[in-house]
């Protein structure tokens, strides 16, 4: 898992880093810009289209010269932006790859340049450096970058962006942010969406273990992490192994979230499931999921299931007692998603009564519900830190990169999932999953990791050959693709 770090902690990261392995910063940055072109590379950009390359006077600019001279020498006609007047306020690392160009490169100065058309335009300009407001002639050069028409990408952040904050003034609209060793903080921000575009993380050589000293509670997990989060099964293991767990799901008219949730966990291993759903309504499951059970009425031994779920719509109304029962019965960790959510809004007092260790899974609006309205990304995580750490629960914040906030305050953003996963359904997918994770002995902190994840590459499978017209039902069906591609038994 990465930890991501603040911009400040960069800098110090990057000199125990060269100090343990030995190597020069202008070997980092090369190993930077180097990475960078790997992903140029893969994307087969048209080597018709010229290359403006902005460059600032920091090490971001520094990457830029390195990546400017490395795309020259790959036949792409390239032009240096100069984003500053006096080169003596140079890194000294920026101005040696300034001065290591090549002949073939131009280079003008960022006031006379005049737009070309259909270029890619590379943003160097100020990166994880930048400290306070922007100064007159930044809000220029930025307002210069935002008024080209070409693809924007840029190199480890949006210049203008702050690492670690909100955006609070303008900084570069790109369509792609390509970040190196980690992704910075704010690009996780919801609402910075539509200035980071697409998110890409470059390998600069960096290990975890590279990060051990550096204190922070934001993570970043991606593919190579989960398969030591996975519980492995043997040749001995029997139905019982793999689980016993109840949902409580659906309700009159929206039996949909039941069968979904149901087959989710079906999907991901669960040996036996059960759904709690109205007894008018056992047809409707019956028929579409015949592995699913069915329990009608509260269960009396509520102690023969591993794991339970409870709340894809199964109504606000009269469930209150329910919940209070189910939390007061089931002392284990269990999933609590959608209208359990909102009925927890409705009734505080409720919260008390959770089984510690539980997971509650809230999308934004019912985030609010319980917590609150907040002013930004970096207050809602703060909440759910407190709420977390004074109940001892967990929270899933649900989203484009979903938040897993544990007890103990770290805080880890999932790095899996696609826009196509905006569909309904998809919510009660991913409580089936994390149900069916916690029934198979799986720690709530390895569910959540695991189920997050890997509901997101499901989306992302379910999503290349169904794009917009994804629906909940692809999503289940790609579950078990997601093992084969994680190479999980
Ligand atoms: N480990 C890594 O991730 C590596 C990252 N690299 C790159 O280095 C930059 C950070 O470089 P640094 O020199 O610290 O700062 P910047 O280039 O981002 O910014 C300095 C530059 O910005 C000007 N500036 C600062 N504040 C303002 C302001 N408010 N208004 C206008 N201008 C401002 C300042 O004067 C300087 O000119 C990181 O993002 C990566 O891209 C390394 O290449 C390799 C390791
Ligand atoms: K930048």
């Amino acid at each position: 898992m990465l930890k991501i770090l603040s911009g400040s902690q960069v800098k110090e990261l990057d000199a125990a880093y060269i100090n343990r392995k030995g190597i020069s910063s202008l070997n980092l940055m090369e190993s930077a810009a180097s990475g960078f072109v790997g992903w140029w590379t893969a994307m087969d950009f048209d080597k018709q289209l010229p290359v403006v390359v902005f460059c600032g006077a920091g090490n971001n600019g520094g990457d830029g010269y390195a990546i400017a001279r490395l795309l020259h020498g790959l036949d792409f006609e390239v032009i240096v932006v100069q984003c500053f007047t006096d080169s003596s306020g140079m890194s000294p690392d920026a101005l040696f790859n300034k001065q290591s160009l090549p002949d073939g490169v131009q280079v003008r100065h960022w006031s006379e340049f005049a737009p070309c058309e259909s270029a890619v335009v590379i943003d160097a300009y100020l990166g994880v450096g930048l400290r306070g407001p922007l100064r007159q002639e930044a809000v220029e050069v930025i307002q210069k970058i935002n008024s080209l028409a070409g693809l924007k990408i840029s190199v480890d952040i949006p210049s203008g962006l702050p690492s670690d904050g909100l955006l609070d003034g303008l900084c570069v609209r790109a369509d792609f942010t390509v970040t190196l060793a980690f992704p910075k903080l704010s690009l996780l921000f919801p609402e910075h969406a539509s200035v980071a575009g697409k998110l890409v993380l470059v390998d600069i050589g960096i290990e975890d273990s590279d990060y051990q000293e550096f204190p922070s509670t934001y993570f970043f997990l991606i593919k190579k992490d989960l398969k030591s989060y996975h519980r492995t099964f043997h040749r001995f293991s029997h139905k019982g192994d793999f689980g016993k767990i109840m949902l409580f799901a659906g309700s009159i008219g929206k039996m949909g979230a039941a069968v979904l949730a149901g087959k989710a966990a079906l999907r991901t291993g669960s040996g036996l499931v059960t759904v709690q759903i109205p007894e008018s309504e056992r047809q409707v499951v019956q028929t579409a999921a015949p592995e699913l059970m069915c329990s009608f009425g509260l269960q009396g031994n509520l102690g023969m299931f591993d794991a339970l779920g409870v709340g894809p719509a199964i109504g606000v109304d009269d469930n209150a007692g329910t919940l209070a029962y189910l939390f007061q019965n089931f002392p284990k960790p269990m999933v609590i998603d959608a209208d359990a959510i909102t009925l927890l809004g409705k009734k505080p007092d409720l919260v008390q009564l959770i089984p510690k260790g539980s997971i509650l899974t809230p999308h934004l609006v019912e985030f609010d519900r319980i917590l609150g309205r907040s002013e930004n990304h970096l207050e809602r995580l703060e909440k759910a830190s407190d709420f977390c750490n004074k109940w001892g629960l967990n929270m899933l914040i649900k989203g484009a990169n979903s938040v897993i906030c544990l007890a103990d305050g770290r805080q880890i953003f999932n790095s899996s999932g696609t826009h196509y996963m905006a569909t309904a359904g998809a919510g009660d997918v991913l409580t089936g999953i994390l149900t069916s994770l916690l029934g198979q002995g799986y720690s709530p902190e390895q569910a959540m990791i695991c189920g997050v994840y890997q509901h997101g590459l499901a989306g992302e499978i379910a999503g290349e050959r169904k794009r917009r017209g994804t629906i909940a039902s692809d999503i289940v069906e790609a579950i078990p693709e997601t093992f084969r591609r994680l190479d999980i038994s």
